[in-house]
């Protein structure tokens, strides 16, 4: 008897810039299909180094109505300046956002109370299903800044804010967003797990060396907390694009393309 296909297959590319169009390709179909079928898509962007690549293939791609899109996010920085380049709604707004009509592009913009930002961005993404979510994955295997051991996987709420651990925080400095640790911001606002699996379909787009160990651990691990990723295996329908550099060994033969 043949056994079951993992859950989570990736699909191996060369280097994140084939990854990127394929991956782009993969999400504009899917777009241009649930267009055909519905009169408007709900989608959820990560704003992250990872997703560049995917997000400038996106932007060139044909044949899709942005005026029927409504575009989220996944995550934002507490105790920023509302003009810092590293809040998220600012990266995908020159990332994606400003580049095309879209129906809405709902930012998450921090007030004085935190917790209400998190409850009425819940609220707003409610209004409808969403159809889609384009994520990455962090160095500490973390779905956007749901990070391990506290994350929830049954958490009850949609939204809200978190505590960033100090491998999430390096992680922004590694990828070259602050200068050093202490700029980082030390809390958050993010959806959670169960709101990021209740999307129809996700494309988890993780490219570079430094996140071969999540995948792997993505891949092989117990579902649990301790590494975030490991939920992407419950949902029936995640694409997981990795390149040369973030394949684990065991697949890296199995090259797409
Ligand atoms: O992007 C976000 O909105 C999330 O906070 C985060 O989950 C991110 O997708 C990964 O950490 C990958 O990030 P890098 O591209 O920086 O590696």
């Amino acid at each position: 008897m043949t056994p079951d296909p993992p859950a989570l297959r990736p699909r191996t590319f060369p280097d994140r810039t084939s990854l990127g169009r394929a991956a782009a390709a993969d999400v504009a179909a899917e777009l241009r299909e649930r267009l055909a079928r519905q009169d408007r898509v709900r989608m959820v962007f990560a704003a992250a180094p990872s997703q560049q690549e995917m997000l400038t293939a996106l932007r060139e791609a044909d044949g899709i109505d942005w005026t029927r899109v409504e575009a989220f996010h996944m995550d934002e920085y507490l105790d920023l300046p509302a003009e810092a380049p590293q809040r998220f709604a600012n990266w995908l707004r020159s990332a994606i956002f400003d580049h095309l009509p879209f129906a809405g592009a709902h930012l998450i913009q921090p007030g004085p109370d935190p917790e209400r930002t998190a409850q009425d961005y819940a609220a707003a993404l409610a209004a409808g299903p969403i159809d889609i979510v384009c994520l990455g994955i962090g160095q500490n295997g973390h779905l956007a800044f749901n990070d391990p051991p506290v994350a929830d996987l049954e958490d009850p709420l949609d939204v809200k804010v978190v505590e960033l651990d100090d491998v999430c925080r390096r992680q922004q400095v590694d990828d070259e967003c602050f200068d050093s640790l202490d700029d980082v911001p030390h809390r958050a606002i993010t959806l959670t797990i169960p709101r990021l699996l209740a999307a129809d379909r996700l494309f988890c787009v993780v490219p570079g060396a430094a996140k071969r160990d999540a995948v792997e651990k993505a891949l092989t691990e117990p579902v649990s907390a301790r590494h975030p990723a490991t939920a992407l295996r419950t949902h029936p329908d995640v694409t997981l694009y990795v390149d040369a550099d973030s394949a684990p060994r065991s697949t890296a033969a199995e090259a797409d393309r």
